[in-house]
């Protein structure tokens, strides 16, 4: 069932972080989340990992609403979730650290070391498995977050700016990582275009709380390659299409309220 928005409007005191987002993510697919800062991926994110609430609007995980108090608890069950920022034990074993989030998660105590141990395979860590977290370099954090987050075989996976600070080549790792860790329906939020078009079978742009663009990365291609933005300027030598596309979805109408 995906994930299914209609509406959802999110305010920080009077100021809307989201302002009546709508869209949908199908089942297995990955979804890249991507936008300026400040343009309200984390909070999308946040609300869909029921971590913060439903301000306006609806919101299902895998069929379930977040907005209610038992929605929040299935869709919990079904969810894996790697937070912009997230705090590991640099004392304890790979493996424990990810059989512990399995565990958190709802896994037997029986199965979470088996299923720890794949997720570890699947991220390229397995040979690590017995060495302390502080030994990992930022890359290699981020895809044992992705194992942490993966491990229970989650429907939704919700990951928030998983290659921030990655160089480039540890951005390509997880960027694979990410297919091989999960068939759930995934959404990646980034600010970063070549990480949208190059993980996610689908981008979704924000700005401003407003969804600008939604389509395959070649989608994005061929906006960009109209060659003028939405405000009617023309797009430089040396901008890529998706770059084109992307400053030409920033600038256009607004796209979740089209048919
Ligand atoms: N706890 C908060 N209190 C008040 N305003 C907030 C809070 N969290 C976010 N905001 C505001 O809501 C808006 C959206 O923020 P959000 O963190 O969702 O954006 P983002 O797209 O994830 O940004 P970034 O790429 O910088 O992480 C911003 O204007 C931000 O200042």
């Amino acid at each position: 069932m995906g994930v299914e928005v209609r509406g959802l409007t999110v305010a920080y005191r009077r100021r809307e972080a989201l302002a009546r987002v709508s869209l949908t993510a199908q089942p297995g697919v990955v979804n890249a989340v991507l936008g300026p800062n400040g343009a309200g991926k984390t909070t999308l994110l946040s609300v869909l990992a029921t971590a913060q609430p439903v301000g306006a609007g609806v919101a299902f995980v895998d069929g379930h609403d977040v907005g209610t108090t038992d929605g929040r608890a299935a869709a919990r069950e079904l969810l894996g979730w790697l937070p912009q920022r997230f705090d590991l034990a640099g004392g304890m074993r790979l493996l424990d650290t990810v059989a512990f989030a399995a565990w958190a998660s709802g896994v037997s105590e029986g199965d979470a070391f088996r299923l720890a141990s794949d997720a570890l395979d699947r991220v390229g860590l397995a040979s690590r498995e017995r060495e302390r977290v502080r030994t990992l370099s930022g890359g290699q954090r981020q895809r044992l977050g992705l194992a942490a987050a993966t491990a229970h075989g989650p429907r939704v996976l919700l990951l928030d700016e998983p290659t921030a600070g990655l160089d480039p080549e540890q951005r390509v790792h997880f960027r694979r990582s990410v297919r091989s860790a999960t068939d759930a329906t995934v959404l990646l939020s980034t600010h970063l275009l070549d990480d949208a078009v190059h993980a996610a079978d689908r981008v979704i742009i924000l700005s401003d709380g407003q969804v600008r663009f939604t389509g395959t990365p070649d989608d994005l291609a061929r906006l960009g390659a109209r060659g003028t933005t939405g405000a009617g300027q023309a797009t430089g030598a040396g901008t890529s299409p998706y770059e084109a596309g992307y400053l030409a979805a920033l600038h256009g109408p607004r796209a979740d309220e089209s048919p």
